[in-house]
């Protein structure tokens, strides 16, 4: 069925491929995609707008010894599916399957394991860098960015080192008009602008005229350069930022025509210094409702296309932890007109259009700027704001010196909402939510809480809001249940003691909460009695509750969906040191010091214990152990 792609095994099979066969591997390319969001979410949209150029550029280079990285990295598969993994391409995004995302272990084309967005500039610049250091100058440096990643702070840094240093780079912009949500800002403005140009609507034809008679492969360079050089002088007028920044602006050009494409890549291949090479893409392209609605099938859920009606495979379901901190959001933004939310171009992610749309003077969406994000929330909080900063777990990785300095150290009342806080299934490793308790705690003021259900999401924003200091609220990317108990009402500092138990305790930090009450209710029924604690701050923390029930405990198991390292056990054990209390008869369970892979959320939480089996097994096992230190079977479940 896929007469070209199934027998593509490396990029080196498209060197004799015509422009006419290059546009059919590149149907052959969306039809896999297409089949591929039949059966699971997958980033769709990104990856259809970049068949065309993913093929120019393998066709243009040879990336077995060029350097290609693609920012961001979600828009990696028509790349996978050139550089030999078609057959195996059905896996992705499933356990021990292909990663979604650029990964060194699967393929020598894929440089470095990315999922965040910014860096390829700065780390193909480095690439540049050493290959010029150890004599290998004639390796092309290529890194393909779009224009949602683009306004990234990193990215204008690197583009400030790359001019001063006048390396041979060539970075490609992917403009297509979108972030996740429409791409927001000056920088997106200005990109608009240079689509005006008439290079791109005009004179263009007069251009491609020039660039018809370059020819492509066997002619002196020299004459290739002298003609580069007047195409683009007759062209550009645009792009004074990058020009002005000391990189040769080429484009905007049409990045689904295949053949055009190549014929620039030929062009700039040899053009000396940094070059930024504009290429106009549609998100969604060649599949229509994609094209239509680039929001959704950003990543879609599972769907069938019924004659042209998109219906997705599963609908409706629990509600998740993300709608109710949204709720909450909306709620205190209705109540307060002082409280203020940021988004760092996470607004689908996060749920947030309601929001937007109801105050849009009091939300803000960045772009993919998270440290912007966060100074910025300070100085809102300086003059008497509240803001909210919503960012998932990992992103807000990026702002951890703005965290520090400019809202811990000046002690402003921002909350940071930290969605997508624990494993986060398919994306993998560089999503995972796993540090934030770690990166959070160590701040003084801050105060770091993580709700145990669906309604401690609400409360706690409300808490948090009441305070004159930061803080921040951490939930996963999960359902939220709502855990029946006679509820206590939140208080700084406090953990709520659910049950209590002769044979042990658990104390959950965080979403488990509902699996740690099966998991003592499974162990009640079979004749071993462990009490829960309900955490809810990781800090300041329940000394009083929690070193308490590890002095009187006969063993202590802590629950927690993040790093062990730094995490909340980690602050037990601290607070145990601290107040002289022995702490070896406590099992901390958590995110162990490796990085985990991509796969099921259920399956990975399994693996770490973090489900009730988990939990009870290890209760067992605590038990177990307590009494043969004993030499006394009493504590064993079932004795
Ligand atoms: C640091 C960081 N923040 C947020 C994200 C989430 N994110 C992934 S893709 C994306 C949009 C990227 O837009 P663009 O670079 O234009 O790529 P497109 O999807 O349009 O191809 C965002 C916000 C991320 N991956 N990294
Ligand atoms: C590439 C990226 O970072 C996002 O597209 C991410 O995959 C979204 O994940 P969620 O589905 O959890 O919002
Ligand atoms: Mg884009």
């Amino acid at each position: 069925m896929h007469q070209i792609l199934s027998k593509i095994e490396s990029p080196a099979d498209l060197s004799n491929l015509s422009n006419e066969q290059l546009e059919q591997l590149a149907a052959e390319i969306r039809d896999v995609l297409c089949s591929l969001v039949a059966t699971r979410t997958a980033h769709f949209a990104s990856n259809l707008g970049v068949v065309e150029l993913s093929i120019a550029l393998h066709r243009t280079f040879d990336f077995s010894r060029d350097r290609l990285i693609w920012d961001t990295g979600h828009q990696i598969y028509p790349h996978k599916l050139l550089t030999g993994r078609y057959d195996e391409f059905g896996t992705i995004r499933t356990t021990g399957g292909l990663m979604g995302y650029p990964n060194p272990a699967e393929s020598d084309y894929d440089l470095f394991v990315t999922g965040h967005a910014g860096s390829s500039v700065s780390t193909m610049l480095g690439l540049r860098s050493g290959d010029d250091l150890q004599g290998e100058k004639d390796r092309h440096a290529v890194a393909v960015i779009g224009d949602g990643a683009f306004p990234s702070g990193i990215v204008f840094e690197a583009l400030n080192n790359a001019g001063g240093m006048n390396a041979n780079l060539l970075v490609v912009l992917n403009d297509n008009k979108m972030s996740i949500c429409p791409r927001v800002g000056g920088v997106a403005d200005y990109f608009d602008r240079l689509r005006m140009n008439p290079f791109y609507t005009g004179v263009k034809s007069e251009v491609l005229k020039i660039l018809n008679h370059v020819p492509l492969l066997g002619d002196p360079t020299e004459r290739l350069l002298a003609q580069c050089k007047e195409a683009v002088k007759a062209g550009l007028h645009g792009g004074m930022l990058f020009e002005e920044l000391g990189f040769s602006y080429i484009g905007p050009i049409d990045g689904h025509n295949i053949g055009l494409l190549r014929k620039y890549m030929e062009m700039v291949k040899t053009l000396p210094g940094p070059v930024l090479l504009h290429v106009v893409t549609e998100k969604g392209h060649g599949y229509q409702p994609a094209a239509a609605d680039p929001v959704f099938f950003h990543t879609p859920p599972a769907f069938i296309d019924d004659n042209g009606t998109v219906v997705p495979k599963k609908s409706g379901g629990a509600k998740a932890y993300t709608n109710y901190a949204r709720d909450a959001i909306a709620e205190q933004m209705r109540k307060c007109d002082k409280v203020t939310v940021m988004t760092a171009a996470m607004c689908q992610g996060t749920k947030m259009e309601p929001v937007r749309d109801e105050f849009p003077h009091r939300f803000f969406d960045t772009g993919i700027c998270e440290s912007h994000a966060v100074a910025f929330a300070a100085g809102q909080a300086k003059t008497g704001l509240r803001p909210i900063v919503n960012i998932y777990s990992t992103f807000l990785q990026r702002s951890f010196d703005q965290i520090f300095q400019e809202v811990a150290l000046q002690d402003l009342p921002v909350v940071f909402t930290m969605d997508r806080a624990g494993l986060t299934a398919a994306d993998g490793p560089t999503h995972h939510g796993s540090y934030d308790i770690g990166y959070m705690r160590l701040f003084p003021n801050m105060i770091v809480m993580a709700p145990g259900d669906a309604e401690e999401v609400g409360e706690m924003l409300d808490f948090a809001l009441l305070q004159d200091h930061p803080s921040a609220i951490r939930y996963p990317k999960a359902n939220a249940e709502t855990v029946e108990r006679n509820r206590t009402p939140i208080g700084l500092g406090k953990a709520e003691v659910m049950s209590t138990g002769a044979d042990g305790a658990v104390i959950c930090y965080g979403a488990q909460l509902a699996d740690a009450q099966r998991a003592v209710e499974t162990l009640k029924s079979e004749g071993l009695n462990v009490g829960l604690i309900n955490a809810r701050f990781c800090k300041p923390i329940d000394r009083e509750t929690i070193v308490g029930a590890v002095k009187t405990s006969p063993f202590v198991v802590t629950v927690e969906e993040g790093a062990l390292m730094t995490g909340f056990g980690s602050a037990v054990l601290e607070a145990c040191a601290d107040e002289g209390v022995d702490a070896s008869r406590v099992k901390r369970l958590g995110i162990p010091d490796t990085f985990i892979d991509h796969g099921e959320r259920e399956e990975r939480l399994a693996e770490i214990f973090l489900t009730a089996e988990g939990i009870a097994q290890v209760c067992r096992e605590m038990a177990a152990k307590i009494s043969s230190l004993h030499g006394d079977d009493s504590l064993t479940a079932g004795s």
